[in-house]
């Protein structure tokens, strides 16, 4: 069983053609990087996945269900490129509310706060007001919040805009600790230093799937020595 799968999809908004045919699966245990310029449909595509935006043609699954399906959206973890956070509450009644949305018990929602907390640095934060939080401070609770319920599949919107190099780097670790714990990651980012630390890449450009693989094999497909490079050999430069 696939992780997800993208089946064909397009989606037009208006007359604007946003993705076209976009095909991929994403197996269990990968963290998978969805690469390209701002613009191209990356968070679009991340919609049309959890089945939270209407598709044109094709279909997504996630564990093999048809989406959307909110059964299997108690399996995910989603952090929006937008932070959809409650700013008149502190950080911890925003991970208590939504804690109590996953349906933790007491028990559970302590020990898995603690955690998110500190994965995201925010521990000596949590009794402040969202309101007085920084853009990065925010991006981080959001996060914290996506990784709350312990989830099997972790969708994350350019989860490290904001976020110094240091706490970015610890971000990443952690990443790949819960990769290795068999869990599957998807990730998008415009900064292709980032693809480096993803175990397969889609590149996107003007809404098409340009390439598809691990940085290695792109690399060596291209003969280049960087993602950057890759992106601009697959035509990711033509308009
Ligand atoms: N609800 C919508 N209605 C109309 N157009 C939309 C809508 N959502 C996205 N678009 C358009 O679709 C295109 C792709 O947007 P999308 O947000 O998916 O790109 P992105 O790659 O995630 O960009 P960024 O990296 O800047 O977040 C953009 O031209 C955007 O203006």
């Amino acid at each position: 069983m696939h992780a997800i799968e993208v089946q064909h999809v397009s989606k037009k908004f208006k007359q604007q053609r946003v993705l076209e045919d976009i095909h991929f699966t994403i197996e269990e245990g990968e963290i998978v990087g969805i690469i390209g310029p701002s613009g191209t449909g990356k968070t679009t595509l991340i919609k049309l996945m959890l089945g939270m935006e209407s598709l044109d043609t094709g279909q997504t699954k996630i564990y093999d269900q048809l989406m959307p399906n909110f059964s299997v959206l108690g399996k995910v973890g989603y952090m929006a490129q937008a932070d959809a956070l409650y700013e008149e509450l502190t950080g911890k009644e925003n991970l208590a509310f939504f804690g109590k949305l996953y349906g933790l018990k007491k028990d559970v929602l302590q020990q898995r706060q603690a955690y998110v907390a500190q994965v995201t640095n925010l521990t000596k934060d949590l009794s402040k007001r969202v309101s007085n939080y920084s853009g990065g401070m925010k991006r981080r609770l959001s996060l914290a919040i996506a990784l709350l319920h312990n989830p099997d599949i972790l969708i994350l919107d350019e989860p490290t805009v904001g976020v110094d190099p240091i706490l970015r780097q610890s971000i990443w670790q952690e990443l790949n600790g819960i990769r290795d714990q068999g869990k599957t990651i998807v990730v998008t980012t415009h900064a292709m230093d980032e693809a480096g630390r993803c175990d397969k890449l889609i590149l996107l450009n003007h809404g098409r799937l340009i390439a598809l693989g691990t940085a290695a094999e792109m690399m060596g497909q291209f003969n280049v020595d960087t993602i950057e490079e890759v992106f601009l050999a697959a035509g990711g430069a033509e308009e």
